[in-house]
């Protein structure tokens, strides 16, 4: 989901929110944050960046108003259940971090790798196992990933950029999945693809 520039509304200011909205500011959103108390973490969070907002009050109805995503956030559940109730009336995604399955998202364990993203959620049932998956996967996808799908990228623009035809494009693509340049940055052997490398690859592509 692309929300850079977009209204996120949270609703509560406590280490769950702070998790949320730290999320969401990395994600480039215009973030606002509605508690009439929130965490060191959050304080500094509003300060350094321009697009946190911390308005200090409880919630109140119509706080969702042109939200893009919504997060409820606080330890009262009367007051999740309103924000929840807002946002399936204007038709907002809706996040309650205090009863999952009232939200229409819940929020996986993510996993980042440059361009990789691994996401896992247990359907709610027990976050600190998808944390612990996360872990788990963090230790099979080291750098080595981050390098090749730095390169699937860079290869796949060029691609983009010089072939119109959308049935040698697709061909191109398939053939690039299918090269195993992973085990050449896993031994070390890699060595980036220069524009002249990439053109010799397309056209012998082309001649099988
Ligand atoms: C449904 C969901 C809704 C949502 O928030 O989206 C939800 C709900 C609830 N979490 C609860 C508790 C805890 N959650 C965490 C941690 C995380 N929780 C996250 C996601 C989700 N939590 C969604 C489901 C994800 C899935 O699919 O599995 C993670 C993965 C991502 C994130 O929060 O961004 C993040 C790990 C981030 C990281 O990598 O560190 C910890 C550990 C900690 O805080 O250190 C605890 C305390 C230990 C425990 O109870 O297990 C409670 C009980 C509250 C109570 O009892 O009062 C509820 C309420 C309920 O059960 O519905
Ligand atoms: N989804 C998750 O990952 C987890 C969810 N939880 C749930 O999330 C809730 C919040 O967790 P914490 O951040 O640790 O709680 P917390 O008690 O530290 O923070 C609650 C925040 O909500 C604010 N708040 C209270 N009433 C409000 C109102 N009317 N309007 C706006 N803000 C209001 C408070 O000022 C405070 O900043 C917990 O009660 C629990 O049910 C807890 C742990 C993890």
């Amino acid at each position: 989901m692309n929300l850079a520039g977009r209204r996120c509304v949270v609703i509560g200011g406590g280490p769950v929110a702070e998790r949320k909205a730290t999320m969401l500011a990395e994600a480039g959103a215009v973030t606002v944050v509605i508690s009439p108390n929130v965490t060191e973490g959050l304080q500094r969070l509003h300060q350094e960046r321009e697009q946190v907002v911390w308005i200090q009050r409880e919630y109140q109805q119509g706080d969702l108003a042109g939200a893009f995503l919504a997060f409820a956030a606080t330890d009262r559940p009367e007051v999740n259940a309103a924000v929840a109730a807002e946002a399936e009336a204007e038709g907002i995604p809706m996040n309650d971090a205090g009863e999952g399955t009232r939200g229409s998202m819940i929020t996986p364990g993510v996993l980042r790798r440059g361009g990789l993203v691994v996401a896992v959620s247990t359907s709610g049932a027990g976050p600190t196992a998808a944390r612990e998956l996360i872990r788990e996967i963090d230790e099979h996808f080291g750098e080595d990933y981050e390098r090749y799908i730095d390169f699937l990228s860079s290869a796949r623009a060029f691609i983009k950029e010089r072939i119109d035809d959308p049935g040698r494009r697709k061909r191109l693509f398939r053939r690039l999945a299918e090269t195993d340049i992973l085990t050449s940055i896993r031994e070390g052997s890699f060595e980036p693809w220069s524009e002249a490398a990439m053109i010799a690859w397309i056209e012998e592509q082309t001649e099988e």
